[in-house]
């Protein structure tokens, strides 16, 4: 069984994903695209990654700060504004995640200082 150690800092990411993943709607972020039915994404994206990609992470101890975790957010939007055209719906659903990831994280923040 994974033994997941639940430190403070690992709770808060998870807790923040979660809010991340409560403005995935359709949850076109929560899995890798799917190279089935979107044969071309990989010839285009070299840095793939989705909202099941950052929870493992979470869980093996990948992110040793909110940066980190950060920085795999921002991925997620960019490949996304990337592959798609900016007047498509995964386009625009990036820019809406964009900003709610902004307001979650600016509060993630000021919490991850205040646990150190
Ligand atoms: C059922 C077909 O699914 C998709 O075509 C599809 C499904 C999910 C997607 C996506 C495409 N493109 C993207 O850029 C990311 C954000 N998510």
């Amino acid at each position: 069984v994974l033994e997941v150690q639940l430190t403070p800092f690992n709770i808060l990411l998870r807790a923040v994903l979660s809010q991340l993943q409560e403005k995935d709607q359709y949850s076109i972020f929560a899995q890798p695209v799917n190279s089935k039915e979107v044969p071309d994404y990989l010839d285009h994206i070299k840095n793939p990654m989705d909202f099941s990609t950052m929870r493992k992470r979470i869980d093996t101890h990948e992110y040793r700060s909110l940066e980190a975790f950060e920085d795999d957010f921002d991925l997620i939007i960019a490949n996304c504004m990337s592959y798609n055209a900016k007047d498509t719906f995964f386009y625009k659903a990036a820019q809406r995640m964009q900003d709610h990831g902004g307001v979650i994280l600016r509060r993630a923040r000021r919490e991850a200082d205040r646990i150190g």
